[in-house]
């Protein structure tokens, strides 16, 4: 799902990520550790084709397209919903002023995704731009989008959403709510349940649970863990929390300063890391 090959980010003369080797396959989670600064979230940028200004070089190969050669529209296609990026919080990126149903259906819209058979096993890119645009203000109980987003195909994108919804233990209720009307916690699982909407096969997520207190990072890691080992999911996992890493990685990579000091299977680098930089990771555990 994913492949990276001697992947270097540059800004100006300054390397800001080498990444000589990185393979995320179907149902696999990787995760990439170090201390703030080290590279990680531009590693993950990389991946989508997103660190505007910086120079690139390697072999980036997402859901099999390979992203440092793609037109602008295949790599639409990847970023939008074969790959999903999970953020620390999502919900500054949510509308205020439009319901959860609407953002969602106008995602699924966009991507093509419209309920009937086989629609959403990945994004069509015949896709257009949806036309039920504008707040919401009045989703009503029968819809989860709102009267405004009612029509052709809209029982079996209800359908998609709800199950969805579901799939990230959240009552698609939610739907009927405004971002700021949701917890953190809920925030996320409600990205990720986007993601599945959209038929992802990969979700990135870059400190998916650091803004969450622990019993709730406990569910959105059980999540993503159920997602993985279900629908065979491949995460690549970008955080600084080994506690969390250990719970859910396969695999590890960690980085210092830009560069990848260690890799290898998750119980190996978390018990018996091989660089003085993870042991000092990991001694800085409470
Ligand atoms: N757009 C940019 N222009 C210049 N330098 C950048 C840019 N984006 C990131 N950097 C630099 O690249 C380095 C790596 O940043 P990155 O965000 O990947 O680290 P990180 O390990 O994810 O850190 P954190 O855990 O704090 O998010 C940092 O020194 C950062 O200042």
């Amino acid at each position: 799902m994913i492949r990276v090959r001697d992947l270097r980010v540059a800004y100006g003369d300054r390397v800001v990520a080498e990444v000589p080797e990185l393979d995320v396959g179907r149902g696999e989670c990787v995760a990439i550790v170090g201390e703030s600064g080290s590279g990680k979230s531009t590693t993950l940028l990389a991946l989508l084709g997103l660190t505007e200004g910086a120079r690139v070089s390697g072999e980036v190969s997402v859901c099999g397209v390979d992203v440092m050669k793609a037109r602008p529209r295949a790599l639409r296609a990847v970023r939008g919903a074969k790959a999903a990026l999970v953020i620390q919080s999502p919900q500054a990126a949510l509308s205020p002023t439009t319901r959860l149903g609407v953002l969602m259906r106008r995602a699924l819209r966009l991507h093509g995704v419209t309920g009937g058979p086989g629609s959403t096993g990945g994004p069509s890119l015949t896709g257009g731009p949806d036309s039920t645009g504008g707040p919401d203000s009045t989703g009503g109980p029968g819809s989860m989008g709102g009267p405004g987003s009612m029509g052709k195909g809209s029982r079996g994108i209800d359908a998609v959403m709800a199950q969805a919804c579901e799939a990230v233990l959240l009552d698609p209720a939610i739907l009927r709510r405004y971002p700021h009307e949701i917890s953190g916690g809920q925030a996320q699982r409600f990205a990720i349940a986007m993601a599945i909407a959209l038929g992802a096969e990969v979700i990135l997520a870059d400190e998916p649970t650091s803004a969450l207190d622990v019993t709730v990072q406990a569910e959105v890691v059980g999540v993503l863990r159920g997602l993985r080992e279900e629908r065979g999911l491949a995460v690549l996992l970008v955080s600084h929390d080994l506690a969390l890493v250990s719970t859910i990685a396969d695999r590890v990579l960690v980085m210092k300063d830009g560069v990848v000091v260690e890799a290898g299977p998750a119980r190996h680098v978390l018990r018996d890391p091989d660089h003085p930089y993870t042991r000092e990771l990991l001694e800085a555990l409470p």
